[in-house]
């Protein structure tokens, strides 16, 4: 992000992607945590484009993979509001909603990109496929469409694809990992930093490491931040909690290092459950990760 810049709020209140409700809520529980004045705090001109329109979950259960028609219109949309705010040239700052609102928003956001890096900060790869899916649940398959492997109707959103490709994605914190996801990790040849690398070499290492991998190719990187990346007692309102997770400390450590970089040029907040928090605190949590990202400093 370059300071200049102008930064553009979008909520997605997705909640199509899963079947936990209350995952909709996480765009206003970020906006009642206090997101766009601390943006402001830090000298920045904010606008807040609002949320975009979701319909509800539909009852056709005959459809070939669950809400696949409304996340469709969905990431449409998101992805039209993206485009717009790039032509603008200012900072996009998505905040979800349910993961699957990643097929939107980076649909969006790749067509500025050649190269488009992304860094997938989750406990979770999310690239399964309809075939692969233990769920059935979308927000479990972004990164693959992303990646072009997945449903035609999904990878195709947008009009192009595939939006990533495979030496451009670096996933941080994953410590829940389908088979599916395990076999085309390796097929692709993806760069994993799992609970045990960041155990073993820390985040200070997984950080440099990532900045290097992804500086020498990309031409913007797109940070998605999954709030499960961190440790469920440290950010306890999510849907599909994994023990183990990445601390608040590190978390914090990791953005200020991507901030000190100058390497994001768009990010995303995605699976805030306010019903499933506790006082807030998630979105708390998210709205501190936020600032450390776009550079607020202690000294
Ligand atoms: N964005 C998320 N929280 N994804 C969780 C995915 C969980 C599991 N791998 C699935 O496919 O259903
Ligand atoms: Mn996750
Ligand atoms: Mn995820």
């Amino acid at each position: 992000m370059k300071k200049e810049q102008t930064i553009s709020v979008i909520g997605m209140p997705m909640d199509l992607g899963q079947k936990r409700r209350g995952v909709d809520m996480g765009p206003s529980a970020m906006r009642y945590a206090g997101l766009i004045e601390e943006l402001e705090k830090l000298g920045f001109n904010v606008r807040d484009y609002g949320d975009i329109a979701i319909d509800r979950p539909g009852s056709d259960d005959t459809q070939e993979l669950r809400n696949i028609k409304e996340v469709i219109e969905a990431s449409e949309k998101l992805q039209q509001q993206v485009t717009a705010i790039q032509e603008k040239d200012s900072f996009p700052l998505i905040l979800g909603g349910d993961h699957s609102m990643s097929i939107g928003s980076i649909a969006g956001i790749s067509k500025r990109y050649k190269n488009l890096g992304v860094i997938w900060y989750d406990a979770h790869p999310d690239m399964n496929t309809a075939e692969t899916s233990p769920s059935g649940n979308i927000h479990g398959m972004p990164l693959a469409v992303n990646l072009g492997v997945g449903h035609p109707k999904l990878t195709t959103i947008g009009g192009y694809a595939p939006k990533l490709k495979p030496e451009n994605v670096v996933i941080i914190g994953a410590r829940d990992i389908d088979e599916g996801e395990r076999e085309m990790i390796k097929r692709l040849g993806i760069k994993v930093f799992t609970m045990h690398e960041v155990d073993r070499l820390g985040m200070q290492r997984v950080m440099e490491d990532t900045i290097t991998y992804l500086a020498e190719k990309t031409d913007g990187v797109h940070l998605s931040l999954d709030l499960d990346g961190l440790d469920p007692q440290e950010a306890p309102g999510v849907g599909t909690p994994v023990l183990g997770g990445l601390t608040y400390r590190e978390s914090h450590l990791a953005l200020e290092m991507l901030a000190e970089a100058e390497l994001i040029t768009s990010a995303e907040f995605v699976e805030v459950n306010p019903i499933l928090d506790v006082k807030n605190h998630t979105a708390d949590v998210a709205v501190a990760l936020i600032t450390s990202l776009l550079g607020k400093k202690l000294l």
